[in-house]
């Protein structure tokens, strides 16, 4: 219970609620004003954050500014309140919170449903109808992931798609030199210790890398295991090496070194 001077005249008790973020500088929560039971967020900022990156006179313009905001489109900020450590802002509250957010929990639930991943969501390809609606456009970088494996996402997306190659990712039709691809990830594994596309944050990250054979060779592995691993990883199928034509290729005797 914060008991809040919102406006200079009038004493009101807010209700903090549910926490709604956490940004660089403050929290977020759902508040009820007590008397209207007016819902609204209330950002909380500590004095000394500000003070210490002085950023005092930066909020007193947000305030000054926004306060004098109308418009259907714009965030209404009510009113601010402090007390000894911290400064309140009283926000309009949105309810359904974060664009962002809201679109990845909906619109992308729809699309895991539907086995296709979108892989460039980004600010621009969110368009907006007349009416408001949000859209997600733009899948030129979209892929179909077998349903099958659908199931077995976590077994999909944790390792295993490191060793996909583009046209499997990308669901194009695929022959025998997939395995010259698998293997060409293996030497690099087994020299390396990790797959070359792997990325830790994002499954659609790896496969954008995987789809640009984005493929960065360390300087201490031998030129003879750079040319087998590069002649491997090739985005053209009919350009990689055959696996038939592996075995004799200079290279073995050093990734045999690397795990004797
Ligand atoms: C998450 N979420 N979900 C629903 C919902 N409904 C309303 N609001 C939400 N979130 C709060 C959005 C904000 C609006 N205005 C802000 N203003 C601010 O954060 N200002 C600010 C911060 C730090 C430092 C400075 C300074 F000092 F540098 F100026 C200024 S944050 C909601």
């Amino acid at each position: 219970r914060v008991n809040s001077s919102s406006n200079i005249l009038a004493q009101k008790t807010i209700n903090i609620g549910d926490p709604l973020g956490q940004g660089r500088f403050g929290r977020v929560f759902m508040a009820k004003e007590k008397s209207s039971g007016k819902i609204v967020a209330l950002k909380v900022m500590f004095k000394n954050d500000l003070k210490e990156h002085k950023l005092e006179g930066q909020l007193k313009r947000e305030i000054e500014i926004q306060c004098h905001l109308r418009h259907p489109n714009i965030l209404r900020l009510y009113g601010y309140f402090h007390d000894k450590e911290r400064v309140y802002l009283i926000l309009e509250y949105a309810e359904k919170g974060e664009l962002y957010k809201h679109l990845v929990k909906y619109a992308l639930g729809y699309l895991n449903k539907k086995n296709v991943i979108h892989r460039d969501i980004k600010p621009e390809n969110l368009l907006l109808t007349a009416n408001g609606i949000v859209k997600i456009s733009d899948f030129g970088w979209a892929v179909h992931v077998p349903s099958n494996k659908q199931n077995s996402r976590r077994m999909t997306f944790c390792g295993t798609l490191d060793y996909l190659a583009p046209e499997m990712v990308m669901m194009s039709s695929h022959d025998a030199k997939i395995d010259s691809w698998a293997l060409g990830i293996l030497c690099y594994e087994f020299l390396i210790g990790t797959p070359p596309f792997a990325d830790m944050d994002s499954e659609v990250e790896t496969c954008n890398r995987i789809t640009k054979v984005d493929l960065k060779l360390p300087d201490n592995i031998s030129l003879e295991a750079k040319d087998l691993i590069q002649s491997l990883l090739r985005y053209e199928p009919e350009l990689r090496l055959p696996v038939e034509k592996i075995a004799t290729h200079p290279t073995k005797v050093e990734i045999k070194r690397a795990y004797s």
